[in-house]
């Protein structure tokens, strides 16, 4: 039985708050010489659950479209105060967290998308996985696989393939006992800065020290609001799969097929950059899968994908990823 970090020493950030109550978001971090904005998703993980889940699927589908629409302009607004802060963006900011808060915050967007993977509608996407695997006769490799679930929202989802899957399931904020409370872009960092936590019960480093053989992404990073940190969520994967090891991307349909700034064949494009070969991609009506094989060591250069027009007719999205 999987130990929780849940209530324990977190390896994220910690977050400030206002007099108000309020989430802060934290200040812009320094990675590898650049300065990132912090898209302070965790902050919100701490909002009480006050949202209502929407009686039809309908519903519910318009209110986290909703909320992905408030993560971007949240994280579109971060960004603009870190280059030049101002008494009038903190105020957006403020009204942007409060109709999060008003919403239920993260708990409530996660229990509205867990909703989504009930069978009736649709269930989640690991069945589009496992059959893959099974191709690749994964299932009788000998030893089980050890596959890295990011976001995960149930800790079941592998649990038919126990025999012969290995599943670490780890979210931002832990819906339920045996899923593990951590950041994705955080891993690492604890082995490098060499942090520990308060006693040896609370530091789940151990569970990154070896590389993964699959590292699912479903829904993660289109969660993002910072193209950037989408793309260092594709780099990190690559950091910490095994030699062959396999990335599960699955992005909501419209991401690639009306952005103006993404398609299938950049994002083929960004995943070759990366070290990714595409063994499989599979469009359903509303999410679009795709299978990768690391089959190189990744390129470490930035700057090669910066957010491009492809498309500029109205009507479409901005989703991108900036490598
Ligand atoms: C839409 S849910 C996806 C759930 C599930 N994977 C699926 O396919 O339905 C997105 C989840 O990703 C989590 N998440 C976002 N960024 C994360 C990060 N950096 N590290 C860990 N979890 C993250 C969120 O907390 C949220 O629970």
């Amino acid at each position: 039985m999987p130990k929780t970090s849940k209530s324990k020493r977190r390896s994220l950030p910690v977050t400030a708050r206002s007099s108000a109550g309020s989430a802060v978001p934290l200040p812009p971090i320094h990675v590898d010489g650049h300065e990132k904005v912090i898209i302070d998703t965790q902050s919100l993980a701490s909002l009480p659950l006050v949202g209502k889940l929407g009686k039809s699927s309908t519903e519910t589908r318009r209110r986290i479209n909703h909320f992905h629409t408030l993560i971007k302009e949240y994280s579109k607004l971060a960004a603009l105060r870190s280059k030049a802060p101002a008494p009038e963006i903190d105020e957006k900011i403020e009204c942007v967290e409060r109709e999060m808060a008003q919403m239920g915050g993260l708990d409530w967007y996660q229990k509205a998308s867990l909703l989504g993977q009930c069978k009736s509608r649709g269930g989640d996407t690991s069945r589009w996985l496992v059959p893959k695997l099974r191709d690749l006769g994964l299932h009788k490799r000998g030893g089980k696989l050890r596959l890295l679930d990011v976001g995960a929202l149930s800790c079941l989802n592998y649990a038919k393939e126990r025999a012969w899957v290995d599943v670490v399931p780890i979210d931002l904020n832990s819906q339920e006992q045996g899923i593990y409370q951590q950041d994705f872009l955080d891993i690492g960092k604890q082995l490098v800065d060499g942090q520990t936590g308060e006693d040896e019960d609370d530091d789940i480093s151990h569970l990154f020290e070896q590389p993964f053989d699959v590292i699912c992404l479903s829904l993660v990073v289109n969660f993002i609001g910072d193209p950037v940190r989408r793309g260092d969520m594709l780099k990190q994967a690559t950091r910490l799969l095994a030699p062959d090891g396999l990335l599960f991307l699955v992005l909501p349909l419209s991401c690639v097929t009306n952005s103006r700034y993404l398609d299938d064949e950049r994002l083929l494009a960004i995943a070759q950059h990366l070290g990714l070969e595409q063994l499989s991609m599979h469009h359903t009506a509303k999410l679009a899968h795709y299978l990768y094989r690391l089959s190189r060591p990744e390129s470490t250069e930035s700057g090669h994908f910066k957010k491009k027009m492809l498309y500029s007719a109205a009507g479409r999205n901005n989703f991108s990823i900036v490598i």
